[in-house]
Order: C-alpha cells, then structure tokens, then sequence
C-alpha cells in the first residue's frame, strides 16, 4: 500500500485512469511572427480520474514551429502512463513528472498537460484555487493571491498601416502594454515601431518580440534607432542557440533582453542565466514543463535578479487558465503577462471563458483550475488522425 498523500478522511487518493482528447483548432484570423504564419493550434486535453471520483484537467499544447517537441512525441508517452499510473497516489505521480523531465524521458508539453491536470484534481479535493494550492506547496509565509494579472495585447508582423489599426483597437479595449511582433527588414520596422509609438502616445508599455529574426548588427541598429521609443524590452531579438550574442547586446543597446526560444526546460533556464543572456525569462508552461517548473524557473531568476513573464503558447482554455494561475501564484512577478491569446482561436474549449477587461485577465476563483472544458466544442474540435489510442 504507497503512503497516504492526498487523503479524503482515511481513504487514500489514488489515480484510476489517464484519458486524453486531441484537438485541432483553427485561428480566426491567422497569426504571423518571424517563425512564419500559424493558422491552426493543435493539442489535446488530459483527464485523470480519481478514486474520489474527481476528473482533473490538463492540456498538452506544443509548439514545434517555435520550439520544443512536437505533438505526437508529447502524446506517445502517454499510454505507458495510462497502464502504469493507475493505482498510484497524487504525490507518487507528481514525482514521477519530476523525474521525467529531469532524465528528459517526458516531454516538457505532456508533463505540462500532466502536471496541470494532478494539480487540478489536488485543488478540487482540498476546495482550494490552483493558485493557493501552489502557494501552499511552497509554504509560502504570506500567501499573496493576486485576483487578476495585467496582460498585453500581441499583434503580429503586418504592414504598418495594419499594425496602427490593431493597436488604437487594443488602447480603446483598455490595454496598457502592447507586444509588436517584428520581422527582418531593419528600415521598415524602425519606421513601423516609430509610427506605432506615435500613435499610442508615451503612456502604453510597448514590448517587442523578434521570434530569433535578427542578426546581432541589426539587432543593434534597430534596437539603437529604438531608444526614442522607450521599448519595455525585445524577445529574442537573436537564435535561440546565441547566448553569447543575447549577452553581448545586453552590454551594448540599454532595452532589456528577454529569452523565449532560448528557454524550453529548466537546464536551458539555467544556461541563458549563467551566461547572464537575458534581463527577463519568458517563461512559457508548455515548454518549461508545467507549473511547478515554472514556479521552480520564475524563482531561480528572481534569486539572480531576473524577472520573468508567463506567456502563452495560444494553447486553449484549459491550458490558458493553468499559465495564468502560474502568473498569480509568482509574486515575483510584475510585469503584463503574455495570456491575451485566447480571442486568437475560434473556441477555447471553455464552458464560460475567462474575463478579460480593461488589459487584465481574471483569476478564476472556483476550486482547481476553476474553469470548465466545454465537452461538446471539445468533440466538435476532436482530431482523431492525431490520436495515438488506435
Ligand atoms: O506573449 C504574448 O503576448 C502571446 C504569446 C506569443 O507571442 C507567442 C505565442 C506562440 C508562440 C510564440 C509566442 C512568442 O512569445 O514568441
Ligand atoms: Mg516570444
């Protein structure tokens, strides 16, 4: 009998089954960054049931195009898990997430989904918000719950004419920090960030993201010609693989460096911080490995003076709301989130979707991850060419 861990009364919790539900969702309008157009986002929802009877969800949302593995590696690791877990406590699970991503067997995504859907199942059972539940794991000394998290709105490589557009449409729908996808012509984007600058006025936090595009001289032009526009910080202006360079125009431009592509697990966060690569850590769950990985990336920077910012890979609801109790759950950070990516696909896959107003998201408040998966989009949306269950 494993050691009691979750208990409801004397009867010990344990996992009963591991289910899973791909999905191909399509964007209503398509998003376009230097990695090239995205039209569709495919993923799939995980439940695992307890013997208490409660289901908790979790969602497995690669990115190959960007960075990490792909969908069919993160779900091919599941049916050995679907025979083995059965049977084992929360805690036994949790650890075995742990020491999969740590011997590198588990696929950053799939221990996201995982860990995301037993943290879902702990919260239910204990009544307790996923954000407190995580808090409470840290024994956190004073438990900081933050209600709702300042977001920006992205708006991806298009002409500028576009770009002005999207972004007096996002300053009129109340956000205060924008993210300005940008490509490789170094004159064009210099004008299209001034033009944009001009429009919005001093008072809204601008942010660029140049997804690995430049070189390091036209980093430095751009990034120089920049400074009249007080830009928050750029993303990965460099190749993921550029640490030295990430270092090297920390030293020599005075905007903030951040690295996303450079970070997709926990030694990589640990890389780009020893190198001292970056100002910021972008720290997206599905590539970090879940939220405890998350948590455990977001304190090592802080502990260096590194601040990091929980983004999203537009993955659906389930996984959206999951990126956004880990932002609540980071005291340490302050900066707007990158989680205003739902609106960019045509279902979320949520009964009642999160609430976005005025540039902040909301925290759900119910137990777990305090959302409900809308089962029918879910099978209106279902992918079986990608399911591996046969
Ligand atoms: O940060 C945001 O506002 C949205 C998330 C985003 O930009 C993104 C979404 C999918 C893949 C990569 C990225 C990125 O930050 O580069
Ligand atoms: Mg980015």
């Amino acid at each position: 009998m494993p050691a009691p861990s979750l208990s409801k009364g004397d009867v010990v919790i344990t996992i009963v089954a591991l289910h899973w539900y791909p999905y191909c969702i399509p964007l209503r309008n398509g998003f376009t960054t230097a990695h090239g157009p995205l039209h569709k986002r495919a993923g799939a929802i995980v439940e695992l049931i307890t013997s208490a009877g409660i289901h908790g969800l979790g969602e497995i949302a690669p990115l190959p195009e960007f960075a990490g593995s792909n969908l069919c590696e993160a779900l091919s690791v599941l049916p050995a898990l679907a025979a083995s877990w059965p049977g084992l406590t929360l805690k036994q699970a949790a650890e075995e997430i742990r020491a999969g991503l740590e011997s590198g067997w588990l696929p950053p995504a799939a221990a996201c989904g995982l860990d995301t859907a037993l943290l879902d199942a702990q919260g239910q059972l204990a009544q307790v918000n996923l954000t407190e539940l995580m808090q409470r794991e840290e024994q956190a000394e004073t438990v900081q719950q933050r209600l709702d998290i300042p977001v920006n709105a992205v708006i991806g490589t298009t002409d500028i004419e576009a770009t002005i557009v999207k972004a007096r449409q996002a300053v009129a729908a109340g956000f205060r920090c924008l993210k300005l996808k940008v490509g490789c012509d170094t004159h064009l984007e210099i004008e299209r960030i001034g033009a944009l600058r001009a429009a919005i006025g001093p008072a809204i936090e601008l942010r660029l993201d140049a997804n690995e595009a430049w070189s390091f001289e036209q980093a430095v032009t751009i990034l120089t010609a920049c400074i009249q526009f007080a830009i928050q910080y750029v993303e990965q202006p460099l190749k993921a693989t550029d640490l030295s360079g990430m270092r090297r125009l920390r030293q020599t431009v005075p905007i903030r460096i951040a690295a996303d592509e450079a970070l997709h697990d926990l030694a990589s966060a640990r890389n780009i911080l020893a190198a001292e690569a970056a100002d910021l850590l972008i720290v997206k769950p599905q590539l970090a490995g879940g939220l405890r990985m998350g948590r455990q990336i977001i304190r090592e920077g802080a502990a260096l003076g590194i601040d990091s910012i929980v983004t999203s890979t537009i993955e659906a609801g389930i996984g959206l709301a999951a990126a956004l109790h880990l932002a609540a759950a980071s005291p340490e950070i302050t900066l707007a989130c990158g989680l205003a990516t739902l609106p960019l696909l045509r279902d979320d896959l949520l009964t009642g979707s999160l609430v976005l107003k005025d540039g902040m998201l909301s925290v759900p408040s119910g137990a777990g991850l305090g959302v409900q998966l809308d089962r029918s989009a879910l099978a209106r949306h279902a992918s079986e060419a990608l399911s591996l269950r046969g």
